[in-house]
């Protein structure tokens, strides 16, 4: 058994790729925010990338740990000096291991507050990443502006004590740098979330004006966001992924992280400071990234939305199982190709088509393993962002709501924390206090549409008569024929390219034209 460590690179099996170049020369330019499990698969993965070509020396990672969970990240880390193995997985059972050295340094913030901010206002840090989560910018639910009123985010603005969220500790950053004549860096969003770079401009721009009006404005001139969309499945590493890197290659790596083979990184290209030359090793840097991100919010992330909540409920718990059987993968397709599609604008060089069907493949990846819990978490966070726009737009064009409505009434259906069986779901949403007794009353209350009524996940989406019949049906259906019947009449009328016609699967309930 190896101890993964700078020292015992030469000792793995010769199939484990591992970096070939002098980590020692390597300057961390980029201080990267919630360095978890996809951007260790990800932005990580690059710059190696680029590093084994040759270039990017001034372009290690920092990574930068806010929350209790990072301390563990924080531990990993320093026991193998930054590097970690990323494990890719093929359909057909090839692995690809591969150490990462990218990641040069590791600051968990609650240790030394101050050594962040110092590293921030260090020149040599040129850009600062971030892959936060979507509820990690702190927009309020119904203003959609940033929210003042969040207790940590309070805390930070009397400048009383050291900063403990982000936007705390890139403003002290930036003020420092300000102070000092130092050029800003640039903020790097790499969330799933449509405009990414703009929603981060905003939220962060708030805060450091409410901070100090003069920073704010600063910023505001300065301070570049660029947009970016970003794609490579990455589930959560498991105990079994541990092992298996143990087992299968001999090394003890505290936290590798397992990704599919595919990857995406399509970024807008403003960056005052420079940036890595990521354009040698795959990213496609772009003027508007905005079809790119409609395309993959819209299809990948909305279709994730469709098969988790139907999927849990008719008993599956690995992504790889609901796609692989034809009801939820014809489904998703058919959401894909009716619903979303129509709402996309063209995009350069991609045939939608091949895209909805790649995402099939991608989703069928028995090897990922990726879980249904993992797409089921955070969906307000989710839903409002990724298939409330396809809806807005399908009801304002006249297009079609139905397989849309069904995916927001399969996630009320969900959210009421007990599943077909009577089995308690575990509800992961940070308003699941707010959302489960919501959704218990739709049942147990005279307002079957209350989950929807909910104005600021859905807007006025509760009195849009046309999506109001779709949902109603469908959570009937949910409530009276269980997560599979529904799915079966959705589709009883529609052609189902990915099963033979005389499928196994017969209708358990009326179809839709009949009712
Ligand atoms: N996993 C994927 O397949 C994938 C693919 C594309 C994009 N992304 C984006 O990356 C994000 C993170 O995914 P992941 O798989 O790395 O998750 P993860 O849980 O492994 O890592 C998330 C990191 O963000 C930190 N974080 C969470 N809330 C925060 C907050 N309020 N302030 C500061 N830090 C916070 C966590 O502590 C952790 O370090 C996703 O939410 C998504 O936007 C993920
Ligand atoms: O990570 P989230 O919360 O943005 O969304 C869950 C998944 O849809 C997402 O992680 C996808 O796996 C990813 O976006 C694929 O690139």
């Amino acid at each position: 058994m190896t101890a993964l460590s700078p020292a015992t690179l030469d000792a793995l099996p010769a199939e484990v790729r591992r970096p070939g170049y002098d980590r020692t020369a390597v300057q961390a330019g980029i201080v990267h925010f919630g360095l978890g499990n996809f951007s260790r698969a990800h932005q990580a993965m690059y710059v190696d990338e680029l590093l084994e070509q040759g270039g990017g020396q001034e372009w290690g990672i920092c990574g930068v740990g806010l929350m209790p969970r990072d301390a563990a990240m924080r531990d990993a880390l320093q026991a193998t000096d930054g590097l970690y193995t990323l494990v890719l997985k093929h359909p057909d059972g090839t692995l690809e291991p591969r150490v990462i050295g990218s990641v040069v340094d590791y600051l968990y913030a609650p240790d030394d507050p101050q050594r962040v901010i110092d590293r921030l206002a260090d020149p040599g840090t040129r850009i600062v990443s971030l892959t936060v989560t979507e509820g990690g910018y702190n927009v309020h639910p119904v203003t959609g502006e940033f929210d003042l009123g969040n207790a940590a985010v309070a805390a930070d603005l009397t400048g009383a004590h050291q900063p403990t969220t982000v936007f705390g500790l890139v403003a002290a950053g930036l003020k420092l740098r300000r102070e000092r004549g130092i050029e800003p860096f640039t903020v790097m969003s790499c969330d799933n979330i449509p405009h990414n770079g703009d929603v981060a401009r905003r939220m962060f721009s708030a805060f450091a004006t409410a901070l100090d009006p003069e920073l704010g404005a600063w910023m505001g001139e300065h301070v570049a966001f660029p947009n970016c969309m970003v794609d490579r499945i990455t589930p959560a590493t498991t105990d079994d992924d541990r092992a298996e890197v143990r087992e299968r290659w001999g090394i003890e790596d505290p936290w590798p992280v397992v990704a599919e083979p595919f990857t995406q990184w399509v970024l807008e290209d403003d960056f005052p400071l420079g940036r890595p030359e990521l354009d040698r090793v795959g990213v496609q840097l772009v003027e508007d990234v905005t079809p790119y991100e409609l395309m993959k919010l819209r299809l990948l992330n909305a279709s994730h939305q469709g098969l988790c909540y139907f999927g849990y409920l008719a008993g599956y718990r690995l992504v790889h199982d609901v796609c692989s059987d034809p009801l939820f993968a014809d489904f998703l397709l058919a959401y894909m190709t009716e619903e979303a599609t129509p709402t996309l604008p063209p995009v350069p060089g991609v045939d939608l088509a091949d895209y909805r069907t790649t995402l099939i493949e991608r989703f069928s990846n028995a090897q990922v393993r990726d879980t249904v819990a993992r797409l089921c978490a955070e969906s307000s966070d989710r839903i409002p962002k990724w298939l409330v726009p396809v809806i807005r737009e399908n009801l304002a064009s006249g297009g079609p709501v139905e397989l849309s409505a069904a995916i927001v009434a399969s996630w009320a259906r969900y959210a009421e924390g007990v599943d077909e069986q009577g089995e308690p779901i575990e509800v992961v949403d940070q308003l699941a206090d707010q959302l489960v007794p919501i959704a218990r009353s739709q049942v147990e209350g005279d307002d079957p549409d209350v989950f929807v009524r909910n104005e600021q996940l859905f807007g006025d989406l509760a009195s849009q008569e046309r999506f109001l019949t779709a949902y109603r049906w469908a959570l009937s259906s949910l409530h009276g024929h269980g997560a599979r019947a529904t799915l079966e009449a959705l589709m009883a009328e529609r052609p189902r390219p990915s099963r033979p016609v005389e499928g196994p699967h017969q209708p358990a309930v009326r179809s839709r034209s009949s009712r």
